[in-house]
């Protein structure tokens, strides 16, 4: 998916929602554990519930790998029942990966080419030759750690080096790689008094904001230093809307969640019009 169309989605939908699917089979409804892939079943009743009112999907890789190949079984049937069902959806696998080029390489085929995700997280930490590889692959977004949403962000990322902060230098020395038109940025949601700095080094680019709900992210605070003149912000809630409830009803509840992002979403970008 180019960046265009994307922005197309957000203006369509009015919506910058992007819902994590971070699927914990101890905190999804007990009937699903009977299914088959219980996995892939909830994920299809969140997509379905909830497809009109998010532009992207996060599933994050590590609560598929954490059961092995069957949750990787359950990764494929999400990203490709959601390829071939809502193709105008933009996905994200939210992988952290990032090695010397010719694994970084296989990482991104992996991602872009078998999987078909349209982008992929990437730790900035191995630099340009770990990131160039990703950059490479037209039309596919390379999501760059920037300053993320934890605590532990303050271990290095604001640390300075060489009188900067360590997130600038990571934004700066990025967009001077090869095919960096491909590159979008995490920032977390919890360190939104950073967004107008951030945005004096990369005004046009792409974030992905993780960290409104359960981290306690402030969806009118990014907006405030985040947006950018056309929109530039795809804000992931991921629990907070996936478990709103555990029960039967539990899409719907998911859907009552995000349609309450979405709406604050809709007002926000009727004021900046
Ligand atoms: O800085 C970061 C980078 C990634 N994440 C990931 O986003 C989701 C957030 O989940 P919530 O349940 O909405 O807190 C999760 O997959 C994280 O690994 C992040 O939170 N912060």
């Amino acid at each position: 998916m180019t960046t265009q169309e994307l922005v197309g989605q957000i203006y369509k939908k009015q919506s910058f929602l992007c819902i994590g699917l971070d699927v914990d089979l101890h905190k999804m409804p007990k009937h699903l554990l009977d299914a088959k892939d219980p996995i892939f079943e909830f994920n299809k009743a969140i997509i379905d519930a909830t497809h009109h009112l998010a532009v992207a999907y996060k599933p994050n890789t590590a609560f598929y790998e954490a059961y092995g190949i069957k949750g990787w079984q359950s990764l494929q049937k999400t990203i490709q029942y959601l390829n071939s069902n809502y193709p105008d959806i933009f996905t994200i696998a939210d992988a952290k990966r990032g090695d010397i080029g010719n694994t970084s390489t296989m990482y991104a085929k992996a991602f872009f080419e078998d999987m078909e995700f349209d982008s992929v997280t990437v730790a900035p930490y191995m630099g340009k030759d770990s990131v160039e590889p990703f950059l490479a692959f037209k039309n596919k977004h390379t999501i760059l750690l920037a300053l993320t949403s934890n605590q532990g962000a303050f271990d290095f990322q604001t640390k300075e080096v060489e009188g900067k902060e360590l997130y600038k230098q990571v934004l700066e020395t990025s967009i001077a790689y090869k095919n960096s038109e491909n590159l979008m940025y995490v920032v977390g949601a919890t360190k939104a008094e950073y967004l107008s700095d951030i945005r004096k080094i990369v005004p046009n680019s792409f974030l992905l904001v993780p960290g409104v709900g359960a981290q306690g992210g402030n969806l009118k605070e990014v907006c405030k230093y985040g947006l950018n003149t056309q929109v530039g912000l795809l804000i992931n809630s991921s629990r907070g809307i996936i478990y709103a409830s555990n029960d039967a009803d539990f899409a719907k509840s998911a859907a009552s969640k995000a349609l309450e992002l979405q709406e604050e979403m809709k007002q926000i970008l009727e004021e900046i019009k």
